[in-house]
């Protein structure tokens, strides 16, 4: 049985993993972990995810329990996640992890954790969404550069980060088929009298609203036609399936940065 730990278990994600983990099979909850300020220390992290008691009381610090799990699952925020990986390596622990918004230096930071321990880092753990990262290639490189390309995502009002994860990981997915360098050509908004687009920018269009779980469409579109190839979550369980999935994929896998391409076995 591979014990898994959830950190932000009292987030969107949080409840939504533990549920997760609850309905699969060879894994079980081994702790739940919140911000040391929060009044839900203590509490049963089954009944505050909504699934019944889970006999797991929740805890104000990851370090109070590292014997406790194998593999702990992280949707939190990008300080968090690292402060999390930095413990995890000490104590030879496994991560998967499904935070989002991490500046440049923040991912390289994130990345040299490979070098110590097994990681499964995600901006997206649906396997549509996983899909969606080679057709996308795919449509690319078909099409080439006659085709202005357009990102377009839109999320639930709480959502702290922009572009998604996502967006961005589409946007790599063109870029790199285009033979392109993301940081070079990608567009955040655009306002006012800014000129006409060029060829090879790729543009990222940010809606909040609602409750929306999560979509994006990447449009390609040239004179006479547009191909457009869209990705709807309508459940945030798609994500936490993954999450799962992930974390009985790394248990005993040797130290390395992995994703949701090897755990789906998709990577060419
Ligand atoms: N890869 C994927 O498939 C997906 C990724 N995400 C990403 O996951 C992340 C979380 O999303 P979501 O669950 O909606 O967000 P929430 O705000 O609902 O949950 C985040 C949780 O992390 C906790 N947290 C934040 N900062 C800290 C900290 N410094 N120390 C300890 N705990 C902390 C929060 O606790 P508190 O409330 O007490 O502040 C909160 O419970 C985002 O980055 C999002 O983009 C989301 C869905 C899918
Ligand atoms: O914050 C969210 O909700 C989501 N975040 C991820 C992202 O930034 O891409 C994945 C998903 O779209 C939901």
């Amino acid at each position: 049985m591979i014990r898994i730990a959830v950190t932000g278990a009292a987030g969107r994600m949080g409840k939504t993993n533990i549920e997760a983990i609850q309905a699969a099979e060879g894994v079980q909850l081994g702790a739940a972990i919140v911000e040391a300020t929060s009044s839900l220390i203590g509490a049963d992290a089954g009944e505050v995810a909504g699934v019944g008691k889970q006999g797991v009381a929740i805890v104000g610090s990851l370090a109070e329990v590292m014997d406790d799990f194998d593999v702990l699952i992280d949707f939190t925020a990008p300080k968090a996640t690292l402060s999390n990986l930095a413990l995890c390596a000490e104590h030879g622990k496994a991560m998967v992890i499904g935070t989002t918004g991490l500046s440049e230096a923040e991912r390289a930071e994130l990345t040299s954790f490979g070098e110590k321990m097994p990681v499964v880092f995600a901006s997206n753990m649906s396997v549509g969404v996983n899909l969606c990262f080679k057709l996308l290639a795919e449509a690319a490189q078909a099409l080439g550069d006659d085709y202005d390309v357009e990102i377009i995502e839109t999320h639930h009002h709480h959502k702290v980060d922009s572009p998604s994860g996502t967006a961005l990981s589409m946007g790599e997915a063109v870029a790199g088929a285009l033979g392109r360098d993301l940081r070079q050509c990608a567009v955040y908004g655009r306002e006012g009298q800014i000129g006409a687009r060029t060829k090879e920018e790729i543009g990222f269009v940010t809606v909040r609203a609602g409750d929306v779980v999560g979509d994006h469409t990447v449009l390609f579109a040239t004179e006479g036609e547009r191909i457009e190839i869209t990705h709807k979550a309508s459940s945030r369980m798609t994500f936490a399936k993954g999450a799962v999935r992930a974390a009985g994929w790394l248990a005993g896998k040797e130290k390395g940065l992995y994703d949701m391409q090897d755990v789906l076995d998709l990577r060419d």
